[in-house]
């Protein structure tokens, strides 16, 4: 079976839609900044990606574009311009950032109630104790946990296997599958004989950068892959962590690339902006109703 995150992404958007014409309707604008530093060429693509779409389902998108030198007290000093403006829902600084700005720091200062991304240590923390209060998510884990419910894919009592360590995709990632009940395995890229580890997966996460790191001989038969990889081949083809090709004859279930994981990242920036949004006008809202 191959997890069409593309597809699923489009139709998610006419409920989406019908949300935010009902935001409207209640004279709710729901609004979205994202902040882009320099000329990272896949950056850029991704900026314009998420912008589309929020043009799409009516929701307000405002890109800040600055160049590769723009200084760090400079950036901050453009968050706390958003954070103050409450017309305002969501705020996000598109990753990486030049050598010469703190990303922790950026990350840090954007409002919790606008942080969209869910990169905030508050957010993070909320995710990682299960918490019951509302918190955001990174987007990636939280569009994979979507495809995974509607292809019926219960992560609970499952071995979930994580490769890759990045605060933007592996750890959250383990962190949601533990909550939904599986067993989890966070490999690091010290991990020796990586697929010993891999060859146990009910369900596979890779989330690296290395072009075709995950063999059809890594996954055990079955498996749900999911592969987060972004990796230009020698060609210019945009290509995954996972053998595609060959890994699709084993797996249950594989998310392709393109058309897998990143629609669906931008999917859950844009469930998220009018989660933030709800929650910044609930008050309004619940006269609406
Ligand atoms: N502030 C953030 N920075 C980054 C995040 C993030 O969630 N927040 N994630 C990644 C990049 N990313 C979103 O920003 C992202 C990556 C890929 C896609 C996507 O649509 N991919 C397409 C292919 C696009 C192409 O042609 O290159 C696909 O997989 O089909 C969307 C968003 C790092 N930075
Ligand atoms: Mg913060």
């Amino acid at each position: 079976m191959i997890i069409d995150g593309k597809g699923l992404s489009n139709q998610l958007d006419s409920g989406m839609k019908a949300e935010v014409k009902a935001l409207r309707a209640a004279g709710i604008e729901p609004k979205l900044v994202v902040i882009i530093v320099g000329h990272d060429p896949a950056s850029q693509i991704y900026v314009r990606n998420k912008h589309r779409k929020a043009i799409k389902l009516g929701i307000t998108s405002i890109i800040e574009r600055r160049p590769e030198d723009f200084s760090q007290a400079d950036l901050l000093a453009l968050i706390e311009q958003y954070n103050q403006d409450e017309s305002v829902h969501g705020i996000l600084v598109q990753l990486p950032l030049p050598k010469q700005i703190d990303e922790s720091a950026v990350i840090r200062a954007i409002d919790l109630k606008k942080d969209v991304d869910g990169f905030s240590p508050e957010n993070v923390g909320k995710l990682f104790s299960n918490s019951d209060e509302h918190y955001s998510v990174s987007c990636t884990p939280k569009g994979i946990m979507t495809m995974l419910t509607h292809y019926d894919i219960d992560p609970a009592d499952k071995h979930a296997v994580i490769v890759g360590d990045s605060n933007i995709v592996g750890r959250p990632m383990g962190a949601l599958l533990l909550n939904a009940g599986a067993t989890v395995t966070y490999t690091h890229i010290l991990t020796q004989d990586l697929s010993s580890y891999t060859r146990t997966a009910d369900i596979l996460i890779v989330a690296t950068g290395v072009a075709h790191l995950i063999k059809a001989t890594d996954i055990k038969p079955g498996a749900t892959v999911i592969d987060v990889g972004m990796n230009r081949d020698e060609n210019g083809k945009l290509v995954g962590d996972v053998d595609y090709d060959h890994a699709k004859t084993v797996a249950g279930a594989i998310t392709p690339v393109p058309g897998g994981v990143g629609p669906m990242t931008i999917t859950s920036l844009m469930q998220q902006t009018l989660e933030l949004t709800k929650l910044a006008n609930r008050k309004i809202l619940e006269t609406v109703r």
